[in-house]
């Protein structure tokens, strides 16, 4: 079964957040189960571009808002990854050193158009086209829809939303940059007057999923406007939990880690990881470290958890440290904690996967009180480092992490996003820590927990497989 997964992002290449982490894990899971299955992205100028060689395997032209846009569809020229990856290289558009920007819309659309007149030169076509979030949301639609794509409509094509709070909406007066098709087929671009791709992704693809049964669920009460449109769409929709990959995400050989440890090692391990992550963030290293990793936006409670922290702090019984980016108000909530929490708290502005890995095996909690998520790969991280989550039960946080106070419990989970409830939580967090033994066995059944790619991997060729004629 030859799949194509087509996607903005993908791990190691472009990373923004956990779609790349899914798309450079999901096709060689697939892979192992004998498919043969790829990524199509864009070909940014990166530190991945900057250091591979490349070579050109098809190059054309593109009709393109009146004019003809040169494009190459790249790959490296030695096997860098478990799959292949084939690069849309679209130079004025494409080829720049960040994922999103303000001309996004544009940018993918180009993308998804080179992607497709692409394939639309292959002699063997594939029997899968996977489509991850909005920016491949058009593809859908115009390989139903659009004239010149018309012997493609035979091909099953799935999405996947992995945030539907992002759509990609933009206004009509770039109705015409979509390849020709039936006036009357308008509307299935459309939500709320104006044009959608996530809508358009809802309607037209022959299944929708998402990355959790329980986000799946929430969707059909509350997308961002899209609630009734999945209702309506329920029969082709399904929630199918995110894996991890347990070969980049291993505590015994991550090469991010100058302190490796297994299930055996545990206790030395992460101490060792601790002390090595208190020393450099000026830390009290004799208290419970409570992190958090991630985007500082108002899905992730980023308004609202600083404040939390704030709190705790004042208990003086933890230490806590945060690493992310995203909205100003809370990056500066976050740097002014600095100023009277000296010895006890510190924060890293920005994006580093070295440092994330190196706090998943040197935290003793990771914090995550999202009012949304979808799936949330953190939390498995986390488990998988023995790194107990603290987590808001929503989307896939609820299907994933089981609370201390029920049957077989391992995590820490509270029911609402406000100061009161993540302070408490955290209050939760210090008592567990507190409770030695039960701490130790608790951080060791998490590393346990498999939560690998290879059951979900499998339940996406299920699905496949159920669309072939
Ligand atoms: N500042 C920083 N420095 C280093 N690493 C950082 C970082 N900020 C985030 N990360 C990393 O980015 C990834 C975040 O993944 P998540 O799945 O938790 O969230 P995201 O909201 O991006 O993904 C969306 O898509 C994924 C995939 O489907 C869903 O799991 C999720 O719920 C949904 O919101 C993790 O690998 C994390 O370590």
């Amino acid at each position: 079964m030859k799949i194509f997964h087509i996607s903005a992002e993908c791990y190691p290449i472009a990373k923004v957040g956990g779609l790349a982490d899914v798309v450079g894990a999901l096709p060689k899971y697939q892979n192992n189960l004998g498919a043969t299955s790829s990524v199509i992205m864009p070909y940014y100028d990166n530190a991945f571009t900057q250091k591979n060689n490349f070579k050109s395997i098809y190059e054309s032209k593109l009709d393109f808002n009146g004019h003809k846009i040169g494009y190459n569809i790249l790959k490296t020229k030695a096997a860098v990854l478990d799959f292949e990856v084939y690069f849309v290289d679209i130079p004025n558009l494409l080829h720049k050193n960040y994922v999103y920007s303000a001309d996004d819309t544009d940018r993918f659309l180009a993308f998804q158009i080179a992607t497709l007149d692409w394939i639309l030169s292959f002699k063997d076509l594939p029997d899968i086209i996977h489509c991850h979030d909005h920016h491949t949301g058009l593809i859908p639609f115009m390989c139903q829809e659009s004239f010149k794509y018309k012997s493609l409509n035979t091909i099953p094509v799935i999405t996947t939303i992995h945030n539907a709070q992002y759509q990609g909406w933009f206004g009509y007066d770039k109705l015409h940059l979509i390849p020709e098709f039936e006036s009357t087929k308008t509307g299935l671009l459309d939500w709320d007057h104006c044009i959608n791709p996530l809508a358009a992704a809802i309607k037209c693809a022959w299944r929708v999923t998402t990355v959790s049964p329980s986000y799946m669920d929430e969707l059909k009460q509350e997308a961002n406007g899209l609630q009734d449109l999945l209702q309506h769409e329920s029969n082709k929709c399904i929630g199918i939990l995110n894996g991890i990959d347990t070969a980049v995400w291993n505590p015994e050989t991550d090469h991010y880690l100058d302190h490796k440890y297994n299930i055996k090692t545990l206790e030395a391990g992460k101490l060792a990881n601790k002390l090595a992550l208190c020393k450099t963030f000026n830390l009290d290293e004799s208290k419970p470290l409570i992190t958090f990793i991630g985007r500082l936006v108002h899905e992730k409670g980023a308004d609202v958890f600083p404040l939390a922290i704030k709190k705790a702090l004042e208990d003086e019984n933890c230490s806590v440290l945060v690493l992310g980016s995203g909205h100003d108000e809370a990056e500066q909530a976050l740097l002014q904690l600095k100023e009277n929490n000296t010895g006890l708290y510190n924060v890293f502005i920005g994006y580093d996967e070295k440092l994330s890995h190196n706090i998943y095996a040197g935290a003793d909690f990771l914090l995550m009180p999202s009012r949304v998520e979808p799936c949330g790969l953190n939390q498995l991280y986390a488990l998988r480092y023995g790194t107990i989550p603290v987590v808001r039960s929503i989307g896939g946080l609820k299907d994933t992490i089981v609370d201390i106070d029920k049957n077989e419990g391992f995590g820490i989970s509270h029911k609402e996003v406000t100061v009161a409830q993540i302070y408490k939580a955290i209050t939760r967090s210090v008592d567990l820590y507190n409770k030695t033994t039960i701490f130790k066995s608790i951080r060791k059944h998490i590393m346990t927990i498999d939560h690998s790619w290879d059951v979900s991997a499998k339940a996406y060729i299920n699905l496949y497989q159920s669309l072939k004629k």
